[in-house]
């Protein structure tokens, strides 16, 4: 039988971006901030840094940031600033030209940009910005917000730049380095994480928390949404006012899966998070069973609070494999298929004969989740009850996570009930949207957030036919036109 979800989209993890001012080891830090923020984003990574004096010195690759940065780039990227960024593609293809930060000499002089989310109007704002004669190098979103700039000359680079973004609709959580300051920026709802940190006598911008402890980085506090700020040698100085955290739209798909679990979130941390996820399905769906067991890595906290609440032993009984990525890209339902086999295995002694919890962040397909519970009816588990951290995903993404087909999520597809025989489970259960928003500490927290994906409300309109390639659909549309 051919679902209509074997198509071939798989959500993946987002960008992370970094930034530094003011150290002379800046392309260092650089890639160990980098290396925290490895989870969103494993296609490819970049570094440019400035010294004040000399051209941007800037080093992208493919892959992972162990495969692209060795010594020699590293003390190829000499200065005191540095903006980094490791790429999942979700507008542009997964290529070397779209990796970025994204480096150009325009009228506002040398900039160079680092992207964390999607910008819906961006096929509009490139084909006007094109109608004037702009020359784009890459087909990713991200790119029109320099070309936006360039269209400021002889105004002030910060000017520029509150310029284009008052025209970018959209998520963007961006970095972005000038010959002597680093400009950084939160969409108005804020839909993607950046804090702000101090090293000695520089500061540090990163996408999570994570990448400050690895460096010994203070935490000062995380940008605001809709908050601009510039930081030179004077200090870090606003450039647009921050809206109320109330009127956010914060992406709760981090909390869930996306954020590691030892960031902190406008006060909140990730793991604890989860934990509470976790104790909420345990009171909205009891189970009399023996056992919790986690899908790791992103079930781990949530199973532990699953645990915890219903008084039922904790165990690991699933092995990851960290030699595969966080998550793959495969063209056929049988490789993806091999590969759930290769990244989890079961230690079979430990579920044999016993009735199972297994908890997981999220279904999205559906192939981990129908695979785990094969597995743990091979190994003679007694029953398989399956409980997932948030509700079921329904609906696209278009603010930076790569679902944006909604025929490809098996609860877009079918009824709970008709999941649960799906996925040859005894007993399914979703958390529900209050339960979630509590664990993510709202109301207390004040924190507005976005769940469009599990409800279809959608808090930025975006144009219907959104997708990955537009940007290169559209040119080859025009050029086929001419
Ligand atoms: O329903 P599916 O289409 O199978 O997708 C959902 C699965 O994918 C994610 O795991 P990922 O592979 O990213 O691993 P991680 O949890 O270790 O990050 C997620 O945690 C689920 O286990
Ligand atoms: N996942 C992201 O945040 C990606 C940023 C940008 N839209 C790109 O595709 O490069
Ligand atoms: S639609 Fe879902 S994944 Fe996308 S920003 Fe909103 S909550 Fe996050």
């Amino acid at each position: 039988m051919r679902y209509q979800w074997e198509v071939r989209l798989y959500p993946g993890e987002e960008c992370g971006v970094f930034a530094v001012y003011g150290h002379p080891n800046a392309a260092t830090l650089a890639t160990y901030g980098l290396y925290a923020l490895q989870h969103r984003g494993e296609e490819s990574a970049g570094i440019a840094t400035a010294d004040g004096k000399r051209p941007f010195r800037i080093h992208r690759g493919m892959g992972l940031v162990s495969q692209v940065f060795d010594s020699a780039s590293l003390s190829f990227l000499s200065g005191q600033m540095a903006i980094g960024h490791v790429r999942y593609s979700t507008t542009g293809s997964s290529n070397l030209t779209n990796a970025q930060p994204i480096a150009v000499v325009c009228s506002q002089g040398e900039l160079a940009l680092a992207h964390n989310g999607d910008i819906v109007n961006a096929s509009d704002l490139r084909a006007r910005l094109e109608g004037r004669g702009s020359i784009f190098q890459t087909t990713t979103d991200s790119e029109v917000i320099l070309h936006l700039m360039a269209q400021r000359v002889g105004k002030p680079v910060e000017e520029a730049f509150v310029w284009a973004l008052d025209q970018t609709e959209g998520a963007y959580s961006l970095v972005l380095m000038t010959k002597d300051k680093i400009l950084a920026a939160r969409d108005p709802q804020g839909f993607r994480p950046l804090s702000l940190g101090r090293l000695d006598d520089g500061y540090v911008v990163a996408s999570e928390t994570c990448a400050f402890d690895l460096l010994h980085v203070e935490f000062l506090r995380d940008l605001a949404p809709g908050e601009v700020v510039s930081i030179d040698a004077e200090g870090v100085h606003t450039l647009r006012a921050p809206k109320p955290l109330d009127t956010a739209a914060f992406c709760i798909f981090e909390f869930v899966y996306f954020a590691r679990p030892d960031s902190t979130i406008h006060g909140v941390n990730v793991s604890q998070a989860r934990i509470q996820m976790g104790r909420e399905l345990a009171r909205l769906y009891p189970v009399e069973a023996d056992l919790v067991i986690p899908v790791p890595d992103s079930g781990n906290y949530a199973a532990l609070g699953f645990a915890e609440e219903a008084g039922i032993p904790f165990d690991l009984a699933f092995v990851r494999n960290h030699y595969i990525g966080r998550t793959f890209l495969q063209p056929t339902q049988l490789i993806r298929d091999f590969n759930v086999r290769i990244k989890l295995n079961l230690v079979q002694e430990s579920v044999r004969g016993k009735r199972v919890v297994v908890v997981d962040d999220s279904i999205v397909r559906g192939t981990t989740a129908r695979a785990r519970v094969a597995n743990l009816r091979e190994a003679g588990a007694a029953e398989v009850h399956i409980r997932v951290s948030c509700p079921p995903h329904r609906f696209a993404c278009h603010y930076g996570i790569d679902f944006p087909d909604p025929r490809s999520l098996l609860a877009n597809q079918l009824p709970v009930d008709r999941i649960q025989s799906y996925l040859n489970a005894d007993s399914l259960g979703y958390l529900d949207l209050d339960g979630l928003l509590r664990a993510c500490g709202s109301p207390q927290s004040g924190m507005g957030f976005c769940s469009a994906c599990f409800t279809g409300r959608y808090p930025v309109a975006f144009h219907q036919g959104l997708h990955k390639e537009i940007l290169e659909r559209s040119q080859l549309a025009r050029l086929a036109a001419k």
